[in-house]
């Protein structure tokens, strides 16, 4: 036997050489809760995450930065009296996000502030559009309409020194109209991460939990997409860079490696990975109950995002794997 793969892994030395992915972090975005409170709340669904105040954001943020996070993106709890059905209060601007950001961009200016753009933490319907309901009772999400409401909406984040919106809630050509409405208001350097890939995923129960945004009624399956899909993730992908995303993201992220895999073949653009609610809280109560090492397996879930071809990766574990990995 001449040929031993065995002999590039004899020493982390030598393991370090031939290490293919590396991980750090610089390739983390922090998605961050806050609510419109001077205390700091641990969130009973997402043991380990907080709803944060204002203050208790910045310093959260800051300290992420100080250990090499270059980003961040905000999930804001909206009191169930500010929900209606024309979800006004997603461009308030004087509202929880863009007090937020002004106090971010205060505090860290070098600081990447990214906003979620969708209705969801704003309807009193809890979908991340415009609902209607039809002659026989059916509900209908409405693209076209909702589209507007979520122009306002970046451009209101805009306006208070977002760096990047990101809209997360799948109606259709909403990046264009975006990136038309943000250029025509001279915001042309405020770039678009766009939840490309997004799948009508389980996982996100723990998320809902954390900001009361579960929808009243019926699912996001007319909008989020199928998981059975792969084609029409590149087709998503395609539609949204020709539309003007600057970035683009695939969510969940453990259960959708081949998707981040294709997309990542199948565009130039950076592509984003989001590992979500679920997941996270799966490796927690693993960890929790002694069955895995959550350290270890956190880590190798996010180099195996990476590895499947995420150049960066939305994870509420941010904070603590640069920790690990400092
Ligand atoms: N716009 C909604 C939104 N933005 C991010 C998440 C989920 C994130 C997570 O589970 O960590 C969701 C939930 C949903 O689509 O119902
Ligand atoms: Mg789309």
């Amino acid at each position: 036997m001449h040929i031993r793969p065995r002999r590039n892994r004899r020493s982390p030395a030598i393991r370090s050489l031939v290490r293919e992915t590396h991980l750090s972090a610089a390739d983390f975005i922090y998605p961050l809760f806050l609510h419109d409170s001077a205390e700091d709340m641990p969130i009973a669904s997402m043991p380990g995450c907080t709803r944060w105040s204002i203050d208790g954001l910045v310093k959260e943020a800051g300290e992420a930065l100080a250990l090499g996070v270059p980003a961040v993106v905000l999930f804001p709890a909206i009191p169930e009296s500010l929900k209606t059905p024309d979800a006004a209060e997603s461009w308030n601007p004087e509202g929880l996000v863009p007090r937020a950001v002004r106090a971010l961009k205060e505090a860290h200016p070098e600081l990447c502030v990214i906003t979620d753009v969708a209705l969801d933490p704003y309807n009193s319907d809890g979908h991340d559009g415009l609902v209607e309901r039809s002659p026989e009772g059916e509900l209908i999400i409405l693209n076209d309409k909702t589209v507007k409401v979520l122009c306002r909406q970046a451009l209101c984040h805009a306006e208070a020194g977002a760096d990047m919106v990101s809209p997360s809630d799948m109606m259709d050509g909403r990046v264009a109209m975006i990136r038309h409405t943000l250029d025509s208001e001279s915001f042309e350097d405020v770039g678009i991460l766009s939840y490309s890939a997004k799948y009508a995923s389980g996982y996100y129960g723990p998320f809902r939990g954390a900001l009361d945004s579960a929808p009243k009624e019926g699912d996001k399956k007319t909008y989020q997409m199928d998981p059975g899909n792969a084609r029409e993730a590149l087709r998503e992908a395609a539609l949204d860079e020709a539309e003007g995303a600057d970035m683009l993201m695939v969510k969940p992220a453990g259960p959708y490696l081949d998707i981040i895999a294709r997309i990542r073949e199948s565009t130039v653009l950076p592509v984003a990975a989001y590992q979500v609610s679920g997941e996270y809280l799966m490796i927690e109560s693993a960890a929790a109950s002694g069955w895995v090492d959550g350290k270890a397996v956190a880590l190798e879930s996010l180099i195996g995002i990476k590895r499947a071809g995420a150049d960066m990766i939305l994870t509420y574990y941010a904070k603590r794997a640069a920790e690990w990995l400092r």
